[in-house]
């Protein structure tokens, strides 16, 4: 048997919870009498790197060469500029009206023209020297099974951070992760039949070279050097005759976490875009509670 509740009006129920009348208020509401803290000139000993907010939610639009060739995604936004040492804070707000204005100037499009606007402009706004900006979001991509060529949906992470200092200029990077099978050889060369095999992590930092343009897709590319250097990729839609494919597959390419890092490595090394980068694989050991980890870094001469 339920109890009748006679439930009092909503503001009887908030005063129920707790809630009070609102007290004498004595401080100034407008603007221009209210003390600006963040804007204190005095000598604050040291210099920060970076101010700013981080862990922004934000929508974005992004371009592929892969179908979906343009798809609207979430993404997380880090924002930041120096602050000398003569200037107590920062002005936050400043960075959120700054996303919203390209949110309401026909969405935020994801191009690396765009975010070296938006890091010049935001620098200006922020009356500083510098701004630095980070925004990674998942990417989706079609992948076809092998055999029945039915398709799915994977994603890969991206990151793409630029930075602008005046009369220096831009720094871009970018990175990407995503998943794999790599298939262990040393299990492959000592059993009778089968080996282990497990789900590998690629994870590849890149610096780009001053002469990169859009009509590279980076991401795409990273894609391909992660995947095209594994035991087998991994598919959303699989039927038996697909199964049998990647299982082959994975057992005529066998791969260490080291072989991984030096296959994909190679791969960039070749890409003419790339100035510097470095490349990590965690492979998640079917065989161990642990994971195997490899990483190396290389930067091309100029
Ligand atoms: N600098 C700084 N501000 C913070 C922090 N946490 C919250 N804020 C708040 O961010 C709010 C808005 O900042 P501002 O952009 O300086 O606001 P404003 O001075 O009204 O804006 P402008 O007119 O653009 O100068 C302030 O009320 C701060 O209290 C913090 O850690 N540092």
């Amino acid at each position: 048997m339920t109890r009748k509740i006679n439930l009092p009006p909503k503001k009887e129920r908030h005063k129920l919870f707790g809630s009070v009348e609102p007290g004498v208020k004595l401080k100034p509401t407008e603007k221009d009498k209210m003390p600006d803290l963040q804007n204190t000139k005095k000598d604050f000993l040291f210099t920060i790197d970076a101010v700013g907010i981080s862990n922004v939610k934000h929508p974005i639009i992004i371009h592929s060469s892969l179908l979906p060739k343009q798809q609207t995604t979430i993404a997380n936004f880090k924002m930041t500029s120096k602050i000398s040492h003569d200037s107590k804070g920062t002005n936050m707000s400043r960075f959120t009206e700054q996303l919203e204005q390209y949110r309401q100037n026909g969405g935020f499009q994801l191009t690396l023209t765009n975010l070296y606007d938006f890091t010049k402009e935001l620098a200006e706004r922020l009356k500083q020297q510098d701004a630095s900006i980070d925004v990674s979001f998942p990417w989706f991509y079609e992948r076809k099974g092998p055999s029945s060529e039915l398709v799915g949906l994977n994603h890969a992470e991206a990151t793409i951070s630029v930075s602008y200092e005046q009369g220096i200029g831009f720094t871009s990077t970018a990175s990407l992760k995503c998943a794999v099978t790599t298939l262990c050889p040393c299990s492959k060369e000592i059993s009778e039949y089968s080996a282990h095999n497990q789900r590998g992590f690629v994870t590849m930092n890149i610096e780009f070279t001053n002469d990169y343009h859009e009509e590279i897709d980076w991401k795409a590319a990273l894609l391909e050097a992660a995947e095209t250097n594994a035991s087998a990729m991994i598919h959303p839609v699989l039927k038996r005759t697909d199964e049998k494919v990647v299982t082959e597959t994975a057992y005529e390419n066998p791969r260490f976490v080291e072989d991984m890092v030096r296959l994909v490595a190679a791969d960039l090394y070749e890409l003419d875009f790339v100035q510097a980068f470095s490349v990590e694989c965690r492979n998640e050991e079917s065989i161990h509670l642990h994971d195997a980890i490899a990483n190396l870094s290389y930067r091309k001469e100029v």
